[in-house]
């Protein structure tokens, strides 16, 4: 580092669990930091709501403002820490119209307002990056954005929300209450702050958005992906699975075909000895296929204060280089004209449960049913009851149109007495 370089000012918005960890590790490492950027790199302040509120020690109180747009106009880098839609919406665009760079973990006003966000950057000639916005520490918006940018990606598949893989692996594993999971991943440091949007699966949702809009080169905004959260799993669910050699999990799936793009995040039954299943705790886990790769996986620490600072850390060091060295990073590529599919036209294998009168000729009824709507059955498991059974039919690769038309059958036919759940299956020849 030359000792003329001028410092690299960074102002940090938002000083919660990421935001603390971030500045922890940003004064911890500056010596580190400054070698690796070629220029020192400086902390111009920590925007926050209440900067009376007690905080972590390693947070230096006199770095704490209110003042938030004071802040983005004194500093060459901004990250945006803070979470939800506005003000973080109205300050990156503030920092990026004045040609500030900007870091961010806020895959929600990506998915939702991202295209507003990418323009300013590219207007301004500025670098916008987002590492820790998908799958927390693990790197897979790099990998996706510039090293896979040669090839043609056709398929994701990821576990991306650490809040829901842990739920649903402590309800799986210790079979623990549903609430008390969630509470205790809100301590840990896994949720969003309102938990809602891990549960109900939009955070998975959103990452799957970002994901799908890097892999594909178009945009792909929240409103494109069919979303279906975990709270509506239930511990029969969970038994079944087990019961069928399957693991539950929140998967993310963005596919390429033909017809165009299909975008979708569910519960969904994996197989136990498939490397998605062996996934626990908050880790996450994305498998990439592309025509000339083939497939990769990425795995690591999807949620948490100090693996999702690390990200953050990353994109610091690779903005601030650009600052003291010159250079930019990628501006969006989005060419791409696919059509975005609707969930009715996307294909894949199902788990139909249900409970049906113990007498002579349900299955063959049930599977006229299946049959009717060309949806092919690939194994019948019975389960028997006190007056009546209980079934899980598995299906063959399927349309989603058909399957729900099906259901729709199941639910009406005197030949079922309920259809508990439908889960769809990923990873099972
Ligand atoms: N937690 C995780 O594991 C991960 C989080 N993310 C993303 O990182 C971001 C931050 O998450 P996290 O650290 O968990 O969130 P927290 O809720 O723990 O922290 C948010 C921080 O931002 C400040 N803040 C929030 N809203 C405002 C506002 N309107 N004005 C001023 N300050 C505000 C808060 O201030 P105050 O302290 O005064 O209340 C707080 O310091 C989110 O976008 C999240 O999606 C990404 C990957 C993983
Ligand atoms: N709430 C998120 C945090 C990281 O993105 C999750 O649980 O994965
Ligand atoms: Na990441």
């Amino acid at each position: 580092m030359s000792p003329t370089s001028a410092p690299v000012k960074i102002a940090v918005l938002g000083c919660g669990t990421v935001g603390t960890q971030v500045v922890r590790l940003l004064l911890e490492q500056a010596s580190d930091l400054a070698a690796r950027v070629g220029a020192p790199v400086e902390l111009s302040g920590i925007y926050v709501r209440d900067t009376t509120t007690p905080r972590d020690a390693a947070v230096p109180v006199d770095a704490l403002t209110s003042d938030a747009q004071a802040l983005v106009d004194s500093s060459d880098v901004v990250v945006e820490v803070m979470g939800g839609i506005e003000p973080a919406r109205t300050l990156i665009l503030r920092a990026l119209e004045r040609g500030s760079a900007v870091v961010t973990a806020n895959k929600a006003l990506l998915a939702q307002g991202g295209a507003e966000l990418y323009e300013a950057a590219d207007a301004a000639g500025a670098d916008l990056y987002y590492e820790a916005a998908v799958a927390g520490a693990i790197p897979i918006v790099r990998p996706v954005r510039e090293s896979l940018a040669g090839d043609r990606v056709t398929r994701i598949l990821g576990v991306v929300n650490g809040t829901t893989n842990y739920v649903l692996d402590e309800m799986t594993t210790k079979g623990l209450d549903y609430d008390a999971v969630v509470a205790e991943a809100q301590r840990l440091g896994y949720a969003e702050a309102d938990p809602t949007a891990d549960v109900g699966g939009h955070d998975a949702a959103a990452k799957a958005a970002i994901l799908a809009s890097l892999a594909f080169h178009q945009r792909v905004g929240i409103d494109d992906v069919y979303c279906e959260g975990i709270t509506a799993v239930t511990a029969d669910d969970i038994a079944a699975a087990t019961e069928t050699g399957r693991v539950i999990k929140l998967l993310a799936v963005a596919e390429q075909t033909d017809a165009g793009v299909s975008v979708r995040v569910h519960p969904t039954l994996v197989p136990r000895d498939h490397p998605l299943a062996g996934v626990r705790g908050a880790f996450n886990a994305v498998f990439v296929e592309a025509e000339a790769a083939g497939e990769l996986m990425f795995y690591g620490q999807g949620a948490g204060g100090v693996p999702t600072a690390s990200a953050v850390l990353g994109d610091i060091v690779s903005v601030a280089r650009h600052k003291a060295g010159g250079g930019k990073g990628p501006r969006e590529s989005n060419y791409a004209r696919l059509e975005v599919l609707p969930m009715s036209a996307a294909m894949t294998r199902y788990a139909v449960r249900m409970s049906v009168p113990d007498r002579p000729g349900v299955l063959a009824a049930v599977a006229t049913i299946f049959a009717s709507h060309g949806v092919g059955i690939e194994s019948v498991r019975q389960m028997p009851g006190k007056g009546h059974a209980g079934l899980i039919l598995s299906t063959h690769r399927a349309r989603e149109s058909a399957l729900s038309a099906t259901v729709e059958d199941l639910r009406s036919t005197d030949a079922v007495n309920e259809v508990w759940s439908v889960l769809r299956i990923e990873g099972e020849l």
